[in-house]
């Protein structure tokens, strides 16, 4: 260590020393009743009895007041009171000198500061009094001014004022408000009542003999620090809520970054591989719906392609059956022209030739004859009619009422000309037996022996179920089987 740093870590240490000890001396300035340190003001100033005892305000202010008087705790001696009380007793000048000679050794070096901690006070950004290209960084108690190093040391260099206490700014004493009814005097209190919340603030005339006199009243300094420590709970509080909203904010981008893809947590960000970059969910899901469609695009162009082959294969039936009618007819037609014309002839020959062929034509005539009746008797109707039949019915749900024995015969009727429909041969059929919560309806095993199912529907794909409305029994049951049927034919 060089002889420099020595030097200075030694007046450090001693500085350091001295400073504890008139720190000590400051604190055994207190008050004997209380044994609470004398302040410059507020609630432990130090007031003088008449009788030369000194004792702090709060201390006074409790003891008992007899007759305008108080007497001293130590010797009982009386100190007359005016109408100000405890207020008016004269202030230990002497004590609050010696206190304040002792703060200022307290802050010892403070007149020639250590730069670096008074550096700390330029963040508050106040203009230096004398100059203002200066940040201040010091505050004179006495002059009331902010100061920089430079300009402090420069107007207090006399020999008077450099005896000025200057403080770093950051502890400027704080400015006490005046009573705006007695401005000779500070604004100590607050009154707690709530007719006087606009105006709360009171000296201790207004509280004793003024406006707020028998009020709820405090100390200001202390309902001032209990409504700080009300805001830094709330300010707490605001800070939790912060970092939970936060917290949450940060979840749902996450889960945003996992619905439209990329990089999901922060570290990944920085290493960010375009390869590793997760799939968005959004992204599958339109991804599977959009296969899902191609393959039903796929199933239908086949589904297509096999409807078009039976309506190919239909109307190839229905035209190879019309020509097949053609040919018969035209070739019916020449055969009756060329009769017709040989008989004309014939009828032309001498009597005895005309007889002579009368039975070949009699049979020719008999053919004919039936040739003609079965052309009569051919129904040519659906042959006549362009249209070609389409159907796409896949299923058919046929209900019963199972409450009317009655119509059941009916039931049948409608369920065997359904099941005679050409269109619906490849039908599945579901038979629903409704109203069974209908007391004495029919069983599924009657309706199914009654309508005979079985034969009924023999070769297709059918299923009965019991059901009822009202409670909506065997529905489901119903229809997934139904459901189940379709989709595995398709
Ligand atoms: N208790 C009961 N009532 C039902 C049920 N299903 C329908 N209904 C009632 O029956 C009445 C309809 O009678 P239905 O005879 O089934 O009607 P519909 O089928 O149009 O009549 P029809 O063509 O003559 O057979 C309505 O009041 C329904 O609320 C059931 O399962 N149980």
């Amino acid at each position: 260590m060089s002889t420099n740093q020595e030097d200075h870590a030694k007046s450090q240490t001693l500085s350091h020393g001295r400073q504890q000890q008139s720190r000590g001396k400051v604190e055994a300035l207190e008050c004997r009743v209380c044994e609470d340190a004398f302040t410059n003001h507020g609630d432990k100033v130090p007031r003088l009895l008449q009788c030369g005892h000194t004792l702090c305000h709060s201390c006074l202010q409790q003891l008992n007041h007899q007759d305008f008087a108080v007497l001293c705790p130590f010797d009982r001696l009386p100190t007359v009171l005016g109408p100000g009380g405890v207020w008016e007793l004269k202030k230990n000048f002497a004590l609050l000198e010696l206190l304040e000679k002792l703060q200022i050794a307290d802050n010892g070096d403070l007149n020639s500061p250590d730069l670096q901690i008074l550096n700390k006070e330029k963040e508050l950004r106040i203009c230096c009094d004398e100059n203002e290209e200066h940040l201040a960084v010091l505050y004179c108690v006495v002059c009331g001014s902010h100061l920089c190093v430079e300009c402090s040391e420069r107007t207090h260099a006399t020999k008077t004022l450099c005896r000025h206490r200057r403080v770093p700014l950051s502890q400027k004493p704080k400015e006490r408000p005046r009573c705006e009814f007695h401005s000779q005097h500070v604004a100590e209190f607050i009154c707690l009542e709530d007719g006087c919340q606009g105006n709360p603030l009171m000296c201790f005339i207004c509280r004793d003999y003024g406006r707020h006199a028998k009020h709820r009243h405090g100390l200001l300094e202390t309902e001032v620090e209990a409504f700080r420590d009300t805001v830094m709970s709330t300010i707490l509080s605001f800070r939790k809520f912060t970092e939970d909203a936060s917290e949450i904010l940060r979840k749902l981008e996450s889960v945003v970054c996992q619905i439209e893809g990329g990089d999901t947590t922060e570290g990944n960000r920085e290493n960010s591989n375009p390869m590793q970059s997760m799939l968005g969910t959004a992204r599958t899901a339109r991804e599977r719906v959009q296969l899902h469609f191609a393959e039903l695009r796929e199933h239908i162009a086949l589904k297509e392609c096999a409807a078009l082959a039976v309506v190919e294969s239909h109307i190839r039936e229905r035209l190879g059956c019309i020509r097949q009618h053609q040919e018969n007819l035209t070739a019916m037609l020449s055969q009756v022209r060329e009769v017709s014309t040989q008989w004309e002839k014939a009828l032309m020959q001498d009597d005895a030739r005309v007889m002579l062929a009368a039975p070949s034509m009699k049979v020719l005539s008999n053919s004919m004859e039936k040739e003609h009746q079965l052309f009569t008797e051919t129904n040519f109707n659906h042959l006549l009619d362009p249209s070609i039949p389409i159907t796409f019915t896949k299923a058919v749900i046929f209900v019963i009422d199972s409450s009317v024995r009655e119509r059941l015969p009916e039931a049948h009727t409608e369920l065997a000309k359904l099941m005679a429909e050409r269109d619906l041969k490849e039908a599945t059929l579901l038979i629903l037996a409704n109203k069974q919560d209908v007391g004495n309806c029919l069983r599924v095993e009657e309706i199914m022996e009654s309508l005979c199912l079985y034969k009924l529907c023999c070769g297709r794909s059918w299923h009965i179920v019991a059901c009822d409305v009202p409670s909506g029994n065997g529905l489901q049951e119903g229809l997934d089987w139904l459901a189940k049927q379709l989709l595995e034919g398709t």
